[in-house]
């Protein structure tokens, strides 16, 4: 009898296994890869020993307001009683809470107002009811030049908070029930997280009513979903439901709609459990290379902020105003 080595046996076996494989009846179903966990629940690990569970209470809201003082007509804001959340609703339901000019105006004022607020560590934006969470540019106030409502000219002011929101140093987090779809859709691509309702729907409509959005609109889409993904999106102007764009990887959960509140706030929580700092470095670090320059100055603007509280940096300042040469000598040339 020929003398059969242990890997001789191995790479016969493994052969076999491969033919075998493919004589399997075409009807057996190859294995399903298991579903993806979210998280690693261990109930018992020291982490959550020390931190407890997340709350999922859910949050006392209060209005809020910014320095002009001013009401606000299109939109609510609020901030969730000692919890460092704010919440800012686009409040125009009959019109699906599609934005005007002002809505966008009093978005802005509002995310300033956040951003400023030392106590807030993440922000909320969602629309009011649960038809739509946002539907766009107001088509009835459309004009040649954009859109126009108290003012003669026309807006794309939506660009400019679109902007505001990739740069906030905070997350932002889209809460999504009903329709998310033309510019509302591009809102929450821009914010940082999106949580969908089970009734959300998802989409572009551009083409079908005259209009696209060539910025961040195509290109945040892009990235997240893929290149041929957001080619179909923007082509067939389809609607997607919250599943299929969990699939897509548009949204980071599904909940029930009774549920999407609190889902949302357990995320601020667990959020606002974490360093700030590295939260704010974090983002703008995960937008550097796509916002090129722009991502750059955001990225270094936080080394400088973080050099600022060292005393290497505080000895150059207070040098300089005592009319003395810094002594840099004392601190460590890092390898
Ligand atoms: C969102 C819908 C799919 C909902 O359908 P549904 O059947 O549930 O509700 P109705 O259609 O009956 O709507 C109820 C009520 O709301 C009015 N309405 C809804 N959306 C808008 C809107 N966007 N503008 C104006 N009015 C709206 C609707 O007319 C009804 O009013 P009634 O008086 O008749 O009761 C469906 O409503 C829908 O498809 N809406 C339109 C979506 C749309 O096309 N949006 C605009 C896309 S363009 C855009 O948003 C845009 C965004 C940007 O960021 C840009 C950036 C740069 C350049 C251009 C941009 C741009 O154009």
């Amino acid at each position: 009898m020929a003398d059969v080595s242990g890997k001789d046996l191995r790479t016969a076996g493994r052969r076999i296994a491969r033919i075998a494989h493919h004589l399997l009846p075409l009807a057996t179903p190859p294995p399903r890869p298991l579903p993806i966990q979210r998280s690693v629940a261990s109930a018992n690990d020291s982490y959550r020993r020390v931190h407890g569970e997340v709350s999922t209470r859910e949050a006392t809201w209060i209005p809020a307001c910014d320095e002009s003082g001013k009401e606000y007509t299109d939109i609510i804001y609020e901030k969730a009683v000692g919890e460092g959340i704010a919440k800012i609703t686009i409040n125009r339901p009959d019109r699906r809470n599609a934005f005007r000019p002002n809505t966008i105006k009093e978005l802005i004022r509002a995310f300033n107002d956040a951003r400023d607020d030392s106590t807030i560590g993440v922000i909320i934006l969602t629309g009011k009811g649960n038809e739509a969470f946002c539907s766009g540019g107001d088509q009835a106030l459309r004009s040649s030049d954009g859109y126009a409502d108290f003012e003669s000219f026309g807006r794309l002011n939506v660009l400019d908070l679109q902007v505001q929101i990739r740069r906030l140093p905070k997350p932002v987090i889209a809460m999504v029930a009903g329709y998310a779809v033309g510019g509302g859709h591009i809102l929450h691509m821009v914010c940082d997280l999106t949580i969908a309702a089970d009734n959300a729907v998802f989409g572009q409509t551009g083409p079908k009513v005259g209009s696209f959005d060539a910025g961040y609109g195509s290109s945040i889409m892009s990235r997240l979903i893929g290149p041929k993904k957001a080619r179909e999106m923007w082509f067939l102007c389809r609607f997607y439901d919250a599943y299929e764009a969990e699939k897509m990887g548009l949204v980071n959960i599904v909940v029930p709609l009774e549920r999407l509140e609190l889902e949302t706030l357990k995320w601020c929580r667990e959020i606002l459990r974490n360093s700030p700092t590295a939260i704010r470095v974090l983002k703008s670090a995960l937008n550097a290379v796509d916002d090129g320059h722009a991502g750059l100055q955001e990225l270094g603007g936080n080394a400088t902020l973080i050099f600022y509280g060292t005393e290497e940096a505080s000895e150059g300042k207070i040098a300089y105003l005592n009319h003395r040469r810094p002594d840099f000598s004392k601190f460590p040339r890092r390898p």
